[in-house]
């Protein structure tokens, strides 16, 4: 759906992207995360044709852009930092400005693909005040609205959840999960750990404008070769694994071992019970941690 070669766009002294190869197949959801400033809008803008690379080459939807990009444009939705609103007009009003340049069809078509889009994103019942009443939440929303207004198969979101409560983050999410099912390749950006981590199926790190890892994040959530084990007699357990126990916390212990059935086997057979079990597995948090060699803290937690 999206491939990059080399990618590189230079601003005078500055690499905002560099030399980036980048693959998003079909039907993932995809996070492109990085810290504010390592390139992400640049990038998401090259891809749309907004910036012109300095290097580099895309595809998107298997045709080169900008070259062709105004065939594949009627089958992407985008929403690209700060979603741009006539703010004294509905957000509706928007909408069909918005849709005018889309996919036509009679005035009914028109209204019922508009409703559809604001009904999607929660926005069918407010929808009256001009959109300089609305909070930067709404405005999101309305922005996705407009992502969706031609039923793309791919959405390119720059930060979407920008300016969103919990709760209006959750909503995206689970939208954005209704809409991957239903066959639409996702790609956000996003400086936000836990937000990727949620929503996305796939990763690619970027920092300094260097993509810096990319896979699926169930391979680099591997397990980590330990299992999280509860049980009320902590004391024998530790006796029966003896030395395998990497740490104990009151009833949980960390175990050594690499096959939680196999482990609970052993413990039952001596009499040890056990209330819970699971296999440790390396959060995003730390797989990023590793590849970037900084602190988190440059990625947002949440
Ligand atoms: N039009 C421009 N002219 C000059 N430098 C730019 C321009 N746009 C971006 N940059 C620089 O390129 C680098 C990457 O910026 P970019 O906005 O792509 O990062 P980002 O990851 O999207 O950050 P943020 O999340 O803060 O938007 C930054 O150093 C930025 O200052």
């Amino acid at each position: 759906m999206i491939v990059t070669r080399a990618l590189t766009k230079r601003y005078g002294r500055t690499l905002a992207v560099d030399a980036v190869d980048l693959e998003v197949r079909e039907g993932d959801r995809y996070g492109f995360l990085g810290p504010n400033g390592s390139g992400k809008t640049t990038l998401v803008r090259m891809l749309l044709g907004l910036v012109y690379a300095t290097s580099g080459e895309i595809e998107l939807l298997g045709r080169p852009v900008p070259k062709r990009v105004s065939e594949v444009l009627p089958e992407v939705g985008a929403l690209v930092e700060g979603p741009g609103a006539y703010t004294h007009l509905s957000g509706r009003r928007n909408l069909a400005l918005l849709d005018a340049s889309g996919r036509g069809g009679g005035r009914r078509t028109r209204r019922r693909r508009i409703e559809e889009a604001l009904e999607r994103v929660g926005l069918a019942g407010v929808d009256r005040r001009p959109v300089k009443a609305y909070s930067l939440g709404m405005r999101q929303r309305l922005g996705l609205a407009g992502a969706l207004l031609n039923r793309p198969r791919l959405l390119v979101l720059d930060e979407p959840t920008n300016g969103l409560d919990p709760q209006g983050i959750r909503e995206i999410r689970e939208l954005l999960v209704e809409l991957n099912h239903n066959g639409t390749t996702v790609f956000l950006s996003s400086h936000l750990l836990a937000e990727i981590e949620q929503l996305c199926t796939r990763v690619g790190v970027v920092d300094h404008g260097r993509l810096v890892l990319e896979d699926d994040l169930a391979t680099l959530r591997a397990e980590t070769g330990r299992v999280l084990l509860g049980t009320p007699d902590a004391a024998a357990a530790v006796a029966v694994l003896d030395g395998r126990v990497e740490h104990r916390d009151g009833d949980k212990l960390l175990v050594r071992h690499g096959n939680p059935a196999e482990l609970n086997a052993l413990l039952v057979a001596e009499g040890v019970p056990v209330t819970s079990l699971q296999a440790e597995r390396r959060t995003l948090e730390q797989v990023v941690l590793d590849v970037t060699g900084a602190g988190s803290d440059r990625f947002g937690g949440r």
